[in-house]
């Protein structure tokens, strides 16, 4: 068996053999951003990104290597983020502040090194993208204990931007504070759900009697915590440490389970990657006649093309009682049994994106 010092060397060697590959891998990616400015095209390409994770899994699982694909993918999406960086360095832009758990969905995706803008509401996400001020926008979609973002879904009927890529992230909640013990504690910040989410973790510690403030965001409980030795948060770890609140308790949420969907937003369309899911939005020109979404889901399920979901909207415009849909089914928008059936019901679809299918 090696010794310490010779274990080190050889990591040292490999590790010199890691840079010299990642750096000629850049020289390449160099390239392929000129050949994308000379031809215009998106520089992003999860599908693509997906394909190389994909195959370098099976090699690292057939050769019985120790990276399996959670390590595999952790590795290479910062690669992948600092190959974009330098193909063209683009603004991120996501609903803030700094810390927010969309902020966390958006560096898992973007890495360390991106250059992100936080902004406050989901709106100034959209407006911000659609001037031009960022290419690529993080929003939060539904999240699997308290449903859908309104807010998001009725933004994306209005704009041009597109959905083009999602994921999915566990939410985990911490309780974080300066009071050096718990019955110090006079009041917590939270989201609105982030106290739903901790009920049963509050009543234990009795932390259901003291004043409960709601904020806008996990992250501003933070910061409001920070400023003050009487209270506490119910925040993300990540805000928790990055406005110097220590966390006392880690995991506090009520089901262990719950995670949020996130849309990442800009103005392109994805290739196919052969396992890709659509979003549209369906306004029904019949829609008070029996039997119109009926109707139009029958063409999907004769076309045998699977939802993932549907969710009804007021279309509040001035039609009384009409409503929209919301529909995300597998499958690109490019494939033809899709595009038959979307050309059957153009005038009712507004298209939102195909993008690859995310996981847990
Ligand atoms: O293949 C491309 O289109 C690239 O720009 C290269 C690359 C990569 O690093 O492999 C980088 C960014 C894209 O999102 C996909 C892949």
């Amino acid at each position: 068996m090696k010794s310490l010092e010779e274990c080190r060397a050889r990591i040292d060697e490999i590790d010199n053999e890691v840079v010299d590959l990642l750096n000629r891998r850049m020289e390449v990616v160099r390239r392929v951003g000129e050949i994308k400015h000379e031809s215009n095209s998106a520089i992003y390409r999860p599908e693509r990104e997906k394909a190389i994770i994909d195959r370098l899994t099976k090699i690292s699982e057939s050769s019985g290597g120790l990276l399996n694909s959670q390590a595999i993918e952790a590795v290479f999406l910062e690669i992948f983020a600092v190959a974009r960086n330098l193909e063209l360095p683009e603004r991120i832009a996501y609903l803030g502040p700094e810390g927010s758990f969309t902020h966390q969905a958006a560096e898992s995706r973007f890495g360390a090194m991106s250059d992100y803008l936080s902004l406050g509401s989901i709106e100034a996400v959209f407006k911000t993208l659609e001037a031009s001020r960022a290419k690529f926008g993080v929003v939060p979609i539904e999240n699997s204990r308290d449903g859908v973002v309104g807010e998001t879904l009725d933004l994306l009927g209005k704009s041009s931007v597109k959905i083009v890529a999602e994921l999915y992230m566990p939410i985990h909640m911490a309780f974080a504070t300066k009071a050096e013990k718990i019955h110090h504690i006079k009041r917590i910040y939270s989201k609105d759900k982030g106290f739903g989410q901790c009920r049963e973790f509050l009543t234990e510690h009795g932390l259901d009697v003291v004043e409960h403030i709601p904020v806008e965001s996990t992250a501003k409980a933070a910061i409001l915590a920070a400023k003050d030795p009487e209270a506490a948060a119910i925040c993300s770890h990540i805000a928790a440490k990055l406005y110097g609140v220590p966390t006392l308790f880690e995991n506090i949420e009520d089901t262990h389970n719950n995670a949020t969907r996130f849309f990442i937003l800009s103005d392109f369309k994805n290739g196919i990657s052969g396992e890709d899911k659509t979003s549209i939005l369906v306004r029904l020109k019949d829609a008070q006649k029996a039997g119109a979404l009926v109707h139009f889901l029958e063409d999907f399920n004769n076309a045998d093309i699977n939802l993932s979901k549907i969710e009804s909207r007021p279309s509040r415009d001035n039609d009384g009682f009409g409503y929209w849909f919301f529909i995300d089914f597998f499958g690109h928008i490019d494939e033809p049994k899709i595009q038959s059936l979307i050309q059957k019901h153009a005038d009712e679809v507004t298209w939102l994106g195909s993008y690859v299918k995310g996981e847990l």
